[in-house]
């Protein structure tokens, strides 16, 4: 059993199979990543993974439960939280605040104790404010903190998120194309907090196009096309596999085309 077992998923929309009975999984301090050429369905797989959308088939194990369909909020507090594609910060709240949100999203606390100013409410706050910081500190962004966040680099929000994910402590994080939009400084930044990540343990999954970052971090990769899973391995194996530079080449021969 691994920490993250994907079994089988797949899901259908309208007559098109986006998905179809992928199997992979994750273990504690593993870099995989989902690539493919576009519309090969990286987005909806996880989705699927994450509780967006609820699988046609397959299923979900986490740390050996079956977690298929289950809540976001309900998989964060099992463990697997995630980055979205479009960045979900709050542009005129500060750094630390952002950073501090992460961690209520995690909380079930008493919304009466909050309102009321309670002693036990803030107790909460100071330790989220002070877990906050510390993990400022640790995506580089601890000097930015009294900063507006829509004032900070792309780089800099990219890393802001992936901070509030950490806030609810995972065990796997899922990252949705985490250097998108970066330049080449921005990703190098991404890269080395997310090897860091990994490095403390935590399980990571990602989807990114960016193919130099996706063969640098990655301890093993996962394929994609039209759906199915067409290879997997670690990098050197999968950019050798014919069966992907021919997806690969076919997508850029169907672009030529059009
Ligand atoms: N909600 C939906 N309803 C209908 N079809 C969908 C939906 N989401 C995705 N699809 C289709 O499923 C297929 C897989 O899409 P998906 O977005 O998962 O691919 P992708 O690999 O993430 O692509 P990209 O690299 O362009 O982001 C595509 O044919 C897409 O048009």
């Amino acid at each position: 059993m691994s920490l993250l077992d994907i079994k089988g998923l797949g899901i259908t929309f309208g007559g098109l199979r986006a998905v179809n009975e992928v199997s992979f999984s994750v273990n504690p301090g593993e870099i995989v990543s989902v690539i493919g050429p576009n519309g090969a369905g990286k987005t909806t797989l996880f989705n699927m993974i994450s509780g967006v959308y609820l699988p046609g088939a397959g299923q979900v194990v986490l740390n050996g439960e079956d977690v298929t369909g289950m809540r976001p909020d309900l998989l964060a507090r099992r463990g697997m939280s995630r980055t979205f594609q479009n960045l979900q910060i709050f542009q005129s709240m500060t750094v630390l605040e952002n950073a501090i949100s992460g961690y209520h999203l995690q909380e079930r606390g008493p919304v009466l104790a909050d309102l009321l100013g309670l002693p036990s409410s803030r107790r909460r706050s100071k330790a989220a404010e002070e877990g906050a910081r510390a993990l400022l500190a640790r995506v580089g962004l601890e000097r930015a903190a009294e900063r507006e966040a829509g004032n900070l680099s792309y780089g800099a929000l990219k890393r802001l998120e992936i901070a509030r994910a950490l806030a609810l402590n995972p065990k796997v994080l899922l990252l949705d194309e985490p250097a998108a939009g970066c330049n080449a400084v921005e990703t190098e930044e991404i890269d080395h907090l997310i090897a860091e990540v990994a490095k403390s343990g935590v399980a990571i999954l990602l989807v990114e196009h960016d193919m130099k970052m996706v063969m640098r971090i990655s301890s093993h990769i996962v394929v994609l096309d039209h759906g199915e899973k067409i290879a997997e391995g670690d990098p050197a194996t999968v950019s050798r596999d014919p069966a992907v530079i021919a997806a690969y080449l076919g997508t850029e021969a169907e672009n030529a085309d059009g």
